[in-house]
């Protein structure tokens, strides 16, 4: 059951208020950022509106906590992050309900991305007493060589708005389990659940001023993250513009990067496909969050036996999602997240229906108003519309055919990006052919589903740096040190 707002600002989870150095500083009504649910439109409350000043005071508070946090044994680190994951999981409707009110995705989804999110926070609990040093057979008789892993220190995050939990704590569960300390600057259109997981993370035991939770201008904010050296590491979800803004900024002071940004993914369904399978894998990799995840499916490439077949299989199961608020019981597909997203997923449609394309289903703003938008197939895609080269961001499928497995491989990798791509068939050599000429960070291969902790998330070209999740994503977080041992004779 739906607790109201009153309810949800009762569990002490939804809070109008930023945790700065240890502090909460509450929002003033007057000149604090309001958050409205995409839904409807509707206040859910104000965070406050902070910037460098702000900024440069939880960094200093980072540096100072960090050298303590470090200094305790992995297993106590450990200790507390498992704390932490056992708090969001334990509250985790209410954790779910902030965030579908604030996100708009179905509450089903919303408990899901919990579940995902808390996934990262136990993950690196147990990462945390894993990180290994070595020993290296000397160059000289009496020298000996030792390698350690220390904690790189202030870790400063900025994240989207499309995961307002887990793009959080697949950032600060590897930071906390090495031993740093975190900034966070969340998206102003999805708060809340950032303060709710410093909420959680003061219960669990963090220690004060570790970890600070800062809402307001994010140039200012963005401005003092790049430029402060204290700030050793900034690790970014968002697009690739901004990214690549960040990236510039942050060479004023040599920060190591972790670039999670944007994507182009393509979906390729060869005549060796098993079709229903592959409709199912589509309907995941292409509606997941209404379309608004940096890894959906953006082009959907289907060899020419198998086309029609499998454009009709995907229409009829397109037809059957269910669009509307994502408090509402059985709803599949909620809002967009803003009018600026609308528009752009309308005008892709406009773009392919003026370039010869054609409207299987959908094609246009959902009967419901606001951001809704009908779940839309598009068929006689071709390379010349802008759906092949942007990222939609929406619940539009492109279908594209192709009629030789070169051809699909040329056409998947025509984007400047590289973060995931999907392709279904079942023999084998064509597995591994395909899945080698991909460029990409990730491949599906027959699933459209591929986020886990466990696996290392992440993309090459224009789609970022680095990797998240897995134990590579730890590393990320650490420093290696060479000692050189001499006169051991
Ligand atoms: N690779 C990945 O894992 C992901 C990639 N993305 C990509 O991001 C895009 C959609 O997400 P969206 O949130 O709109 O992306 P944006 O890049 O617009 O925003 C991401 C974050 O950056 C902040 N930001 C914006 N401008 C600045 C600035 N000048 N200095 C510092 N921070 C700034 C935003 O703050 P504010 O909200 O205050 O504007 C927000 O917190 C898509 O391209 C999507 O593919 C999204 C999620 C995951
Ligand atoms: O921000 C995103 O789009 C996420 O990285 C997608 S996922 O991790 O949930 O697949």
């Amino acid at each position: 059951m739906s607790l109201s707002l009153r309810d949800l600002r009762a569990t002490g989870l939804l809070r109008d208020a930023n945790l700065v150095a240890g502090d909460w500083i509450e929002a003033d009504p007057n000149t604090g950022i309001a958050v409205r649910n995409p839904a409807d439109g509707s206040l859910i409350g104000y965070v406050p509106k902070l910037g460098r000043a702000e900024v440069a005071k939880a960094v200093k508070a980072a540096e100072e906590a960090q050298k303590t946090w470090a200094a305790r044994t992995a297993k106590d680190r450990a200790t507390v992050l498992r704390t932490w994951f056992d708090l969001m999981m334990a509250h985790r409707e209410a954790l779910a309900q902030i965030l579908t009110l604030e996100q708009g995705k179905p509450l089903t989804e919303a408990a899901g991305e919990i579940t995902y999110g808390a996934s990262f926070v136990e993950w690196f609990a147990e990462e945390a007493r894993r990180v290994y040093g070595e020993t290296i057979p000397g160059h000289q008789p009496d020298k000996r060589i030792l390698v350690m892993k220390q904690p790189i220190g202030v870790v400063a995050a900025i994240t989207p708005w499309n995961f307002p939990n887990a793009m959080i704590t697949r950032k600060a569960g590897p930071a906390f389990a090495a031993g740093c300390g975190m900034v966070l600057k969340p998206a102003s259109q999805t708060p809340y659940s950032a303060i709710a997981l410093a909420v959680l993370a003061e219960r669990a035991g963090l220690p004060k001023g570790l970890f600070s939770v800062i809402t307001g201008s994010a140039a200012q904010i963005g401005a003092e993250m790049t430029e402060n050296p204290v700030v050793r590491k900034l690790t970014f979800t968002g697009s690739t513009e901004i990214g690549a803004m960040l990236y510039a900024q942050s060479a004023s002071t040599i920060k190591k990067l972790g670039l999670e940004l944007g994507g182009n993914a393509p979906f390729i369904v060869f005549d060796d496909a098993d079709l229903d399978a592959a409709v199912e894998g589509a309907v995941i990799a292409k509606f997941r969050n209404n379309g608004q995840t940096c890894v959906c499916a953006n082009r959907i490439y289907v060899q020419d036996g198998v086309y029609d077949a499998f454009a009709e299989k995907l229409v009829k199961a397109v037809s059957r999602l269910r669009t509307g608020n994502g408090m509402e019981s059985g709803v599949e597909l909620g809002p967009l997240i803003d009018e600026s997203a609308l528009e752009k997923v309308q005008n892709h449609v406009t773009d392919v229906v003026e370039k010869g394309g054609r409207v299987l289903a959908g094609g246009k703003p959902h009967g419901l108003g606001g951001t809704f938008y009908e779940p839309t197939v598009l068929a006689d895609v071709t390379s010349e519309m802008a759906v092949a080269r942007e990222e939609t961001f929406g619940p539009v499928a492109p279908l594209f055919r192709f009629t030789e497995e070169a051809e699909a491989i040329q056409a998947a990798n025509d984007t400047e990006f590289g973060l995931a791509s999907y392709f279904y068939a079942q023999d084998v050599a064509r597995i591994f052919r395909v899945s080698e000429g991909l460029e990409y960070g990730m491949v599906g291969v027959n699933t459209g589903l591929i986020s886990t902790a466990e696996a290392p998330f992440g993309g090459v070209k224009m789609s970022g740096l680095g990797r998240e999740g897995s134990r590579h994503g730890i590393e990320d977080f650490l420093e290696l040190k060479y000692v050189c041992l001499g006169s051991i004779a």
